[in-house]
């Protein structure tokens, strides 16, 4: 058995799936406790592997976090289907061996994210990472057929999620922004138009790491707008959207159609979320600026 495996093995396998005893039976609830659990263990990797070798530990934690998904979802949900980064992409992620549902033909998909901002995870000091745990659910009325949504940033000690929607984000204080937008981006694979749009709406770009921390970040009300565009994955937004979705927020394509999810191909490469009154001058600021 390898050092790393014995981490996670330790941490997070499947012997150890009592420990958080018998979790809540409603979805969103559960979709918290899942995703802190999933934290928890990551901060426990971080601690013993530390952050000299950056690539171990990045594998270290995506390999743990999504053992414990996998092990709890298998445990408490075995009816469900999963869509997550950590398996193989095609439509019948998590068949293999474990008897579950293809998930295009499910009524309820989970989409996960076991370790969301990785290369900040791997970073001494850096608490922008985060778990993402969503339910989409085929015959939900639900905006964008999430049914629950949880966002856990472990380093934060702060987990967002459906079960206690947040309150809509206060209307910034103009003393505290110096009346500009603050669009949040990655820090590292900002789109190439995001300067220019921030320019041409004399916004201030905040970066920072993981699309659920940014995404926290509008549901907070430290930044008004997330916009992101060149490349994602259905796990890297369904949580932060559900629980953006439920406290009100916008939230769509950078062209302002529809997000949708479980879908065939799991690609889904731009969005903005932001406070609904900024939805319409946003959109049609990032109509100039597409390419
Ligand atoms: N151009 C791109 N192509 C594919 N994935 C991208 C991407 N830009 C960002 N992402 C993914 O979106 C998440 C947030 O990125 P960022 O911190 O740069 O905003 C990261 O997820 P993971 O950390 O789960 O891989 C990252 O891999
Ligand atoms: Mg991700």
């Amino acid at each position: 058995m390898s050092e790393q495996t014995k981490v996670s093995a330790r941490i997070a396998g499947p012997r150890d799936a009592g420990e958080g005893g018998t979790p809540p039976v409603n979805d969103s609830a559960f979709a918290r406790w899942l995703a802190d659990r999933a934290g928890q263990v990551l901060l426990h990797v971080r601690a013993e592997t530390g952050h000299e070798d950056g690539k171990a530990l990045k594998a270290a934690g995506d390999q743990a976090a999504h053992d414990l998904l996998r092990a709890e979802l298998a445990r408490w949900r075995p009816a469900d289907a999963v869509l997550s980064e950590e398996d193989d992409h095609s439509r019948v992620a998590w068949t293999e061996g474990g008897n579950r549902p293809d998930r295009l033909g499910a009524n309820r998909v989970w989409i996960v994210d076991p370790l969301d901002g990785t290369r900040e995870f791997s970073e001494e000091g850096r608490d922008d990472w985060a778990v993402h745990v969503a339910l989409w659910t085929a015959d939900s009325s639900a905006p964008a057929r999430l049914t629950a949504g949880a966002v856990a940033m472990p380093a934060r000690h702060c987990t967002l999620a459906t079960d206690h929607a947040p309150a809509y984000p206060p209307m910034p204080l103009e003393s505290a922004t110096g009346g500009a937008i603050r669009i949040a981006a990655s820090r590292t694979r900002p789109p190439a138009f995001v300067t220019a749009l921030a320019e041409d709406l004399g916004a201030e770009l905040v970066p920072m790491g993981s699309a659920g921390v940014k995404i926290a970040a509008v549901i907070n009300g430290e930044a008004d707008a997330y916009v992101h565009a060149g490349g994602q994955y259905e796990w890297d937004s369904a949580a932060p959207v559900a629980v953006a979705l439920a406290t009100g927020l916008h939230a769509s394509r950078v062209d302002g159609s529809p997000l949708a999810y479980n879908q065939a191909d799991p690609k889904l490469p731009d969005l903005v979320v932001c406070r609904k009154d900024l939805a319409p001058r946003l959109l049609a600021a990032l109509q100039r600026h597409l390419p």
